[in-house]
């Protein structure tokens, strides 16, 4: 499916990671991401029954920030919990309960996990992904339409993503990204290892994959 080779899509991360970079720099972000959390506020509203545990992501490289909102959504009702991932070897992800105040271990691309030896915080295995985008898609068929992520290249939410879908079918997997992230055909084709995501957030909304 892919007509992109590997450089190409190296420098379209790079040149997306760059661009994100600068608008955070002089502040042009802030309004975005108030939005962006404002519809994800609306997101967990209309979850609320089906949801809870969820899996968020500690914030690197200007990535949007969830943490207050999620927090504050775990306070709401304390049967409810929130996961980090942890990332192995293998290229995988494990979620692990997360708690205000956890000490976490900076991993070798630099984000800081949970410990997974730490037997005070179970593994998890979440009712819903919130995943950060470096870049994002479209593609429609003729009875529904998907989203794609382009991540940071190691594959690890592709791998996890088709695992735990096998033991939760309706695992809810929602982007993460802004409005100007969003790739066209001839920038970028998701390939047959991508996993869609069900719901893509971002400053313009909840936008739904239709079923
Ligand atoms: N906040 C956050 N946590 C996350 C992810 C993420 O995208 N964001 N992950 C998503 O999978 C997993 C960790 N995977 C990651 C993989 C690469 C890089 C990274 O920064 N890579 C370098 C380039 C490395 C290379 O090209 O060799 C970079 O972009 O500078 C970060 C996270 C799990 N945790
Ligand atoms: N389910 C899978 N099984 C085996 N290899 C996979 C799988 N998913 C992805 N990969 C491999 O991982 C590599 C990176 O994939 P891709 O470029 O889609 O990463 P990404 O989604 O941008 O990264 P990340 O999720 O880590 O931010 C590719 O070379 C791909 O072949």
């Amino acid at each position: 499916m892919s007509v992109m080779h590997g450089n190409s899509v190296k420098t379209l991360r790079q040149d997306l990671l760059a661009q994100r970079k600068s608008f955070a720099a002089c502040g042009d972000d802030v309004p975005l991401k108030t939005a962006l959390l404002s519809h994800l506020q609306d997101f967990l509203q209309k979850n609320a029954s089906r949801l809870g545990s969820i899996a968020l992501y500690w914030p690197i490289q200007d990535e949007v920030d969830l943490r207050g909102s999620l927090l504050t959504w775990v306070e709401e009702d304390k049967a409810r919990r929130l996961c980090l991932p942890f990332a192995r070897p293998d290229k995988h992800l494990d979620f692990y309960a997360w708690q205000e105040g956890d000490t976490l271990i900076p991993s070798q691309h630099g984000v800081p996990e949970p410990d997974p030896n730490n037997p005070r915080r179970a593994q998890i295995a979440p009712d819903c992904i919130l995943i950060p985008c470096v870049g994002w898609s479209e593609s429609m068929s003729a009875t529904r339409h998907y989203f794609w992520r382009l991540g940071y290249g190691g594959g690890y939410f592709d791998r996890t993503l088709a695992q735990l879908r096998q033991a939760k079918p309706d695992l809810l997997c929602v982007g993460i990204g802004f409005d100007w992230q969003k790739l066209n055909d001839a920038q970028w084709q998701s390939q047959t290892h991508d996993e869609p995501l069900d719901i893509m957030l971002t400053e313009s909304g909840i936008h739904n994959s239709a079923r």
